[in-house]
């Protein structure tokens, strides 16, 4: 497609969206505007925008879609902003907050002057922000879902699913409500408890600093989403509050069940707890962007020698193999070979890095254990 597409807020989500447009619709340019002119900068600099706009009325003039992608607090300001200002009477203005009754409540501003807004939230994102974390593939295979206002013409939400096509995501009409119930069980609850868990393993930690070094494997993975913008946490909270107070009940329950299992001793109903709970999430879907991340892993026996890792990297550079991770799996001192496991993007991907390990190396490779 053509056209002038105006992204506000040039972080993750907003960087990520306009390389994803860009590849698909070469011939659209894609204009920024930053609250934080260093970053609209970095966007430009980066290549992820064509030009940068110096007020959000500057860029939105004309402009046949605009992309909200800021907090979800702001979100709510910027639309009341654009409200006010005299838009082609054709845009589509979408957001990708991860809220949406009180974003689309609010954009009702916007379809009184006329103008469509179709709520949108792409479900993959990441616990670091900014731009220049921004990537092409963060959306692929992930669900995009789409709130649209009463009264919004089917054919703006199609024009809407063709510019984001580059996305590779999987689209999803739901209604703002049903978002936010679902959203608040599978990710902004998640959030909460990664942060108290940290918090309280940082209180503890203050008497015995062993507890911080400790921190394992298990620990990492449960708490990777504590990392993740506080800004853009507290808002979202904020707006979907009365879900997580609930949630928080059924939570504080569930703590309750098991406290009691403890102090019963009650060997069965723990070991039935954890089967049940591994049974539902080794159940849950793999081959797509959901709870159990596709993973494109690669598997090299090789020698446990210093100098490994970068032979291995090394060799991927020159065939330009990008990867997303790269780490050493068990390896033991009295070993001699240990598994290298490298992550990488796509199947494409692993195809490729498989042939030139085999075209520079002798070690063997797999893709599973
Ligand atoms: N990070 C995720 O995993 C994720 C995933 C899906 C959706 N989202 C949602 O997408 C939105 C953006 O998140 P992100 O991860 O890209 O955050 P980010 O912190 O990486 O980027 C946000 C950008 O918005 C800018 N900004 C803030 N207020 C602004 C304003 N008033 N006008 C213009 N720019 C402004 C900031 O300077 C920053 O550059 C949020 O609403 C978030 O809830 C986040
Ligand atoms: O992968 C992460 O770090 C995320 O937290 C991504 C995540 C999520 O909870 O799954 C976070 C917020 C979004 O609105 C959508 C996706």
């Amino acid at each position: 497609m053509e056209g002038r597409v105006f992204v506000v807020g040039l972080g993750l989500i907003g960087g990520s969206l306009a390389l994803c447009i860009k590849k698909e619709h070469k011939k659209a340019s894609i204009i920024g505007f930053d609250i934080n002119s260093e970053h609209a900068r970095l966007a430009k600099m980066l290549g992820v925008i064509d030009s940068i706009a110096e007020t959000v009325h500057e860029g939105a003039l004309n402009a046949d879609l605009i992309i909200i992608a800021a907090p979800v607090k702001e979100t709510e300001a910027i639309i009341d902003q654009l409200s006010s200002l005299p838009l082609n009477p054709n845009v589509i203005i979408t957001d990708t907050g991860s809220t949406k009754e009180k974003i689309v409540e609010k954009a009702i501003c916007l379809q009184k002057q006329g103008y469509t807004f179709i709520g949108g939230h792409p479900m993959a994102g990441s616990h670091k922000s900014g731009v220049s974390a921004a990537k092409e593939i963060l959306f692929e295979n992930a669900f995009y879902l789409f709130t649209p206002g009463e009264n919004i013409d089917e054919s703006k939400v199609e024009e809407l699913k063709d510019w984001l096509i580059g996305t590779r995501a999987k689209f999803l009409t739901i209604s703002p409500k049903s978002h936010d119930y679902l959203t608040g069980i599978v990710s902004h609850f998640p959030h909460i408890v990664a942060a108290s868990i940290v918090r309280q393993t940082e209180k503890l930690a203050k008497s015995d600093h062993l507890i911080s070094r400790l921190a394992a494997g298990g620990f990492r993975d449960i708490t990777r989403i504590a990392s993740s913008s506080p800004e853009m946490w507290k808002d979202i909270l904020l707006h979907n509050r009365e879900v997580l107070i609930e949630l928080l009940n059924q939570w504080q329950e569930e703590m309750n069940l098991m406290k009691d299992l403890l102090v019963k001793e009650n060997s069965e109903e723990i070991y039935d707890y954890f089967y049940q709970a591994k049974q539902f999430r080794d159940g849950l879907p793999s081959k797509e962007k959901g709870a159990i991340p596709a993973f494109y892993d690669l598997f090299v026996d090789v020698p446990d020698y210093p100098g490994v890792i970068s032979e291995i990297t090394g060799f991927l550079a020159k065939e330009t193999i990008s990867i997303t991770n790269i780490r050493i799996l068990e390896t033991r001192e009295e070993e001699i070979y240990g598994v290298l496991v490298i992550s990488l993007q796509t199947e494409q991907d692993r195809q490729r890095a498989e042939n030139c390990i085999a075209k520079y190396t002798s070690y063997s490779t797999s893709i599973g254990l």
